[in-house]
């Protein structure tokens, strides 16, 4: 099998923090992240609000802040990922689609933003279809960001994103303030990008949503990879403990909370991080936690996994 255009294996990434007379404290807000995205298929990583996500996404395109420290591996087509790497790569092969549409220049029209410079034939042409694509007439060229609404706004970030044709997208959230309907859409784009042999990382807090439009699903807690499986799998295969509870918290699936809340980055202790909010909790969780693997599926846990 050809390599897979993105393999991560056991990333963390900690902060540096000076903090006034008491020096300097190392934060560690991702521990052991794995995952892989191949050509043709979409690749989500599920997690709530603070588990590590958007910085998964700004590590491996090299925008991390200067304060914080990556160590593990990421492979870009076999090969690692260096910063000089990254830097040719970036916004070319490897394309970001931001979290915020702040990331449009706001003081600059779309037309040209897209074009990022290059006025070689062709270019127009090129923005013109990627924008009809997304639905949007030649009208928004001529548009400042402020003109536009989020829905366009939206759909004008993952144009920039893929008039290039990258080989791999990592879509940051592409569908807040978007209806149902709107984000089923922008997915259906990716779909198709993935079905035209893009590599697409795709990153939510909804698990729904991943479970609608991804072929594998990657699940984050607390800046660790829980669990790694096919899309398709869930509700039938065995799950992490934490995957289950997301499960049974979907509204089709009785809708039943988890108790407690996600700690905050920065925990030093060893261990499962969910173990304070999971039925199944045993004295082991408190030690080294196992990684259970099956070809590329993997389960971190204590034990085998529950059906939820
Ligand atoms: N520059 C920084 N210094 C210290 N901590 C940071 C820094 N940037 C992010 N963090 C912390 O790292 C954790 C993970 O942040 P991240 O933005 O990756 O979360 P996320 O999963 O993308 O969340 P959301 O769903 O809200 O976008 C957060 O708890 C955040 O406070
Ligand atoms: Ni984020």
């Amino acid at each position: 099998m050809e390599n897979p255009v993105l393999e991560v294996e056991d990333l963390s990434i900690s902060f540096t923090q000076y903090a006034h007379g008491a020096g300097r404290r190392e934060l560690p807000v991702i521990r052991g992240l794995d995952l892989t995205v191949r050509a043709g298929e979409i690749s989500a990583v599920v997690g709530s609000s603070g588990s590590g996500k958007s910085l998964l996404a700004h590590a491996l395109l090299g925008l991390l802040p200067y304060n914080a420290a990556c160590t593990g591996v990421m492979r870009y087509k076999g090969q690692r990922l260096t910063r000089e790497k990254m830097e040719a790569l970036r916004g070319k092969e490897m394309v970001l689609v931001p979290q915020s549409v702040n990331f449009l220049d706001p003081l600059m029209r779309v037309g040209p933003q897209l074009a990022r410079g290059k006025r070689e034939k062709g270019v127009k042409e090129k923005i013109r279809a990627v924008l009809a694509r997304y639905g949007l007439g030649p009208e928004t060229e001529e548009m400042y960001p402020f003109e536009l609404s989020g829905g366009m706004a939206r759909r004008v970030l993952i144009s920039s994103a893929v008039v290039e044709r990258p080989v791999l997208v990592i879509a940051d959230e592409p569908t807040p303030g978007l209806d149902g309907t709107a984000a089923k859409r922008i997915l259906g784009h990716f779909r198709e990008l993935a079905d035209q042999g893009t590599a697409v990382l795709f990153i939510t807090h909804d698990l729904e949503l991943a479970l609608t439009a991804a072929d594998r699903v990657a699940v984050f807690y607390a800046g660790v990879t829980v669990e790694e499986c096919p899309a398709a799998d869930f509700g039938r295969q065995a799950h992490h403990p934490y995957t289950a509870a997301l499960w049974r918290a979907m509204p089709g699936n009785g809708f039943v909370p988890i108790p407690g809340s996600q700690p905050y980055p920065g925990r030093e202790e060893a261990g499962c991080p969910f173990a304070p909010r999971c039925d199944r909790r045993r004295e082991e969780c408190a030690g080294t936690i196992p990684v259970r693997r099956e070809g590329r599926d993997y389960i971190r846990c204590v034990r085998e996994g529950v059906v939820p």
